[in-house]
């Protein structure tokens, strides 16, 4: 039987036409465009459905509002249909990607997101590929995960990070192997396949509703204030990403580590992450990392800031007790941090 997978279509350069303002979504054109595509209909291909949202944007129009209108879609048409394409822009197609494998809960389908650089009308676009691939994948290689897949891998979502602004290979997965990589042979790496009894499971799929939360997000550098700080918890924030230095470590000054420890008191959690591409936190290494322990810094392990900052709006939305909230922000929940 030929599989059907549902495609949403949220925006992102692989729609988008040219004007003279460069690049913008326009209605209707990437349903004609593929309707002229023979290989999206060949019969190895799996059949499609395409819905098209009302507000096509660019992805750094993104908000969790969108997350959320996402995430719920899939829910509405979970059961009808073998497996889920987003269409995204690829700015922050991370932040989606990561915020979603925590929103979907009980997951048992695959959903995959995809776009491109180039856009699939124009010549020498990867916008071709990178659907084709990913409906082709989401058909026959059904990881029951939320991926991304880009330049002929899946990576999982939380991991992926966009790490090239122009060239194909736009995302890659520092910290964890591609779930699948799609050369001649399609090879299986980290993604398990689920079976049908998976598919088929009893716990149903349930969305986890977000709300858009202030999270403060500061990037370490040589000679920085304690004020940059504190300016920023002093504003409405429910979290702190603290991106650090190496393995977690931070200057060892006196106001800013007072900082620190006010925000905890205040139970304003502060999640450390590192400014490395690759590696993991781990502030029992140098005195500098452990000072920030010892102002109630917690550690966020290598998760990426995009899956940090997903995983703190999940969280938060749950409105959780600040013990049980601290908890889970140091679990690894969707294989989004190595244990
Ligand atoms: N390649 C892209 O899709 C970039 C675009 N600005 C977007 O994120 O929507």
């Amino acid at each position: 039987m030929r599989k059907h997978i549902y495609i949403a279509y949220t925006g992102g350069t692989i729609g988008m036409k040219p004007s003279s303002q460069g690049y913008v979504p326009a209605s209707g054109f990437l349903a004609d465009t593929l309707a002229k595509m023979p290989e999206f209909h060949r019969p190895e291909m799996p059949l499609y459905t395409l819905h098209e949202y009302d507000n096509l944007i660019d992805s750094s129009d993104m908000k969790p509002a969108d997350w959320q209108l996402i995430a719920d879609d899939i829910a509405a048409h979970y059961d009808k249909y073998d497996g889920f394409i987003i269409l995204h822009g690829t700015d922050t197609m991370s932040y989606t990607a990561s915020a979603l494998s925590f929103m979907l809960e009980n997951l048992s389908k695959p959903v995959i997101v995809t776009g491109s650089q180039i856009p699939l009308a124009e010549l020498r676009s990867d916008g071709q590929v990178n659907l084709l691939n990913a409906l082709y994948v989401a058909a026959n290689y059904p990881i029951a995960e939320v991926g991304l897949f880009f330049n002929n891998r899946l990576l999982r979502g939380n991991r992926s990070r966009k790490v090239d602004a122009d060239g194909f290979s736009a995302f890659d997965s520092p910290n964890f192997a591609p779930l699948l990589e799609a050369g001649i042979n399609i090879r299986l790496n980290a993604g398990k396949l689920a079976p049908d009894a998976i598919m088929a499971k009893t716990q149903p799929m349930q969305v986890s509703n977000v709300t858009a939360q202030p999270i403060g997000l500061v990037s370490l550098y040589p000679g920085i204030s304690s004020q940059v700080l504190e300016n920023t918890l002093q504003q409405p924030v429910n979290a702190l990403i603290l991106l650090s230095y190496g393995v977690g470590n931070a200057p060892q000054h006196p106001d800013l580590l007072a900082q620190l420890k006010r925000a905890a008191e205040k139970q304003i959690p502060v999640l450390n992450c590192t400014q490395c591409l690759r590696g993991r936190v781990n502030m029992s290494g140098y005195a500098t990392g452990h000072g920030l322990a010892e102002a109630g810094v917690l550690p966020g392990s290598d998760m990426t800031p995009e899956a940090a900052l997903a995983k703190l709006h999940y969280l938060l939305s749950k409105q959780l007790p600040f013990e049980q909230l601290k908890h889970l922000l140091t679990q690894n929940l969707r294989g989004e941090m190595s244990d």
